[in-house]
């Protein structure tokens, strides 16, 4: 998969602005901040989006091409932010619904898929539940379950685990974390915590451009040595909030004689937003 100088503009203004890059096997994250193209980056590889300039290469094929673009489409599977559930559809009828427009023609074959799938994601005994009556989490499994319809070797999941709990959270992280052997995954996210625990990979977006390409914990190491915990919010930090126990966790240049601690991703993130200018300066309580 290569991503090679594409740019895409909305009336003239570039969402994203030359960004080039290439996808392997495994799951790579996608982080950036609200607005900063990451959708606007997944549309253009699930061919929903054709790209202004540049050009672009999913599964060896070119997305330009209407016929190598059918070919991409057949082993694409796509979790967009808003899935489009038909709340008056069965958890089976909305996955059926999607094999159907994935070409899966012989029914008997499509039925095993759905089954398999909807299996898959943990949802076989519920399959005859209306969507309506599903959770959040479950919408989410079912969203899933359409994307793997078909066993697509490329697996593109737009923020995926908005508004789910922590339980249903870490459900969908083990079940992500086992598609992203033998396929590419490109999961795009604002949870620092799920490019950690699933990616081997993560790329980073800022105002239509990457800003960082790397593995996780490189991205955290751009924070060592500046983080560090002290009583009282340090005026030195480019971020800082009281944690749950009491501290203040402060990230940026460390005051002499402060007690650095090992940084996450999530550091490593902020402290890469502000080196762009963002200037941060969150003072929020957090867990
Ligand atoms: N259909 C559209 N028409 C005009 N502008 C758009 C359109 N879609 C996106 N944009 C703009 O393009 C930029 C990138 O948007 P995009 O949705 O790709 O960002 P994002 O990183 O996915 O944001 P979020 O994290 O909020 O989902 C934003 O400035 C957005 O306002």
């Amino acid at each position: 998969m290569t991503v090679h100088e594409v740019t895409v503009r909305y009336r003239g203004v570039p969402a994203l602005d030359s960004v080039s890059f290439t996808l392997g096997s495994g799951v790579t994250g996608l982080l950036g901040p609200n607005g900063a193209g990451k959708t606007t980056l997944l549309r253009t590889l699930a061919t929903a989006l054709a790209p202004d300039a540049g050009r672009i290469e999913v599964l060896g094929r070119d997305p330009a091409d209407p016929a190598q673009r059918t070919g991409i489409r057949r082993r694409l599977g796509f979790l967009p932010q808003d899935p489009g559930l038909h709340p008056h559809f069965t958890a089976f009828e909305f996955v059926d619904y999607v094999a159907i427009l994935k070409e899966i023609t012989d029914r008997r074959r499509r039925h095993d898929e759905v089954r398999r799938v909807l299996e898959a994601v943990g949802l076989g005994a519920e399959r005859g539940k209306r969507v309506k009556a599903l959770s959040g989490g479950m919408r989410q499994r079912v969203a899933l379950a359409a994307a793997l319809a078909g066993d697509p070797a490329f697996l593109v999941l737009d923020e995926p685990t908005v508004g789910l709990d922590p339980e249903q959270r870490m459900r969908f992280r083990e079940l992500v974390a086992g598609l992203g052997e033998g396929r590419t995954v490109l999961l795009s996210t604002h949870q620092t915590e799920d490019v950690a625990a699933l990616c081997h990979r993560v790329v980073v977006l800022d105002h239509g451009a990457v800003t960082f390409d790397g593995e996780p914990h490189a991205l955290a190491g751009i924070a060592r040595g500046r983080v560090w915990h002290s009583a009282e919010r340090s005026p030195g930090a480019v971020a800082g909030w009281r944690t749950g126990l009491g501290v203040h966790r402060n990230i940026g240049t460390a005051p002499p004689g402060a007690e650095c601690v090992e940084p996450t991703v999530e550091d490593g993130y902020l402290l890469l937003l502000d080196l762009a200018g963002r200037g941060r300066t969150g003072t929020e309580a957090r867990a």
